[in-house]
């Protein structure tokens, strides 16, 4: 006899909607016995940028840490290409950048690190990390040390070293949070254009609507605890998109329907 189980039923009972890339089913999670999330089903389409938004402790971070390995699930399945995570590259770019390059390394050798770690042969890491810098048009000098560069400097290295290794879906969490206006502005260019040109899956934490709706092709909005999914917005805005796009009727609009819905959440 087969004993069901609802998680199970929950599993088989969903199938991925098409092109999804990140299959999330039956996800359960607990803190000190406070349901966070509960049966929770996600697809994470291929390809996409999707920026993850909702209230204060609603459990963005945990969901996006679940995803991405660094926190347990309770109960669920999380599939990338039907693949486990041990089998998916993936890159992770920290809210805090000052706390997540190595200080003892150089810029260049923090971008090189995850591929010297892979056993790669230090012409190809040349090759890569050569590469990033034209990807991202470096003009500092990739010598000095964290300490010495600026803090939009030292995320422009992160996102540098997560993209590295060439990962299928890479995971950013508040990426403009400790940045300047200016910063800022160049990061999301340069996320973009690092996006367009490898088709990177992106998942971003955003606690900025404005950051949460410019990247994004699917902006998903979440309830409070405990948490289901209150909409998801599709934003297909054409790219690139620059710092004038945040004046269009169509970002407008986005933005005016993803505060509709998290003020609905909010007064829930
Ligand atoms: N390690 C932990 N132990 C206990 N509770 C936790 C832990 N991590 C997260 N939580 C709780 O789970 C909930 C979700 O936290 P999480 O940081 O994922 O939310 P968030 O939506 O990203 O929050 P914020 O908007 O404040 O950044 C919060 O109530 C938080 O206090």
């Amino acid at each position: 006899m087969i004993a069901t189980h609802p998680e199970v039923d929950t599993i088989l009972s969903v199938p991925p909607a098409p092109r999804t890339h990140v299959t999330i089913r039956g996800l359960t999670k607990s803190f000190a016995g406070a349901p966070l999330y509960t049966n929770f089903n996600l697809d994470l389409p291929r390809g996409k940028i999707v920026s993850i938004f909702g209230p204060n402790g609603c459990g963005k971070s945990t969901l996006m840490n679940m995803v991405a390995g660094l926190i347990p699930l309770d109960a669920g399945e999380i599939l990338f290409d039907g693949k486990s995570l041990a089998d998916t590259t993936i890159g992770y770019v920290f809210q805090n950048y000052r706390d997540a390059l190595f200080p003892w390394l150089s810029a260049y050798d923090n971008i090189a690190y995850p591929l010297r770690r892979g056993g790669m042969k230090e012409a190809e890491v040349k090759a890569r990390v050569d590469e990033l810098i034209a990807l991202f048009e470096i003009r500092f000098d990739l010598k000095r040390y964290p300490y010495e560069l600026s803090g939009g400097q030292q995320q422009t290295v992160c996102i540098m070293r997560a993209l590295a290794p060439r990962p299928e879906v890479m995971f950013l969490d508040e990426p403009f949070s400790a940045l300047d206006f200016e910063m800022t502005l160049f990061i999301r260019e340069k996320l973009q254009e690092a996006h367009q040109a490898t088709g990177v899956t992106m998942v971003i934490v955003s606690h900025d609507l404005e950051d949460a709706v410019f990247l994004a092709d699917q902006i998903l909005l979440l309830t409070r605890r405990p948490t289901r999914i209150a909409e998801i917005v599709p934003f297909d805005l054409p790219r690139p998109r620059t710092p004038e796009s945040v004046s269009d009727p169509r970002f407008v609009s986005v933005k005016a329907r993803t505060l509709e819905v998290f003020r609905r959440e909010m007064a829930a």
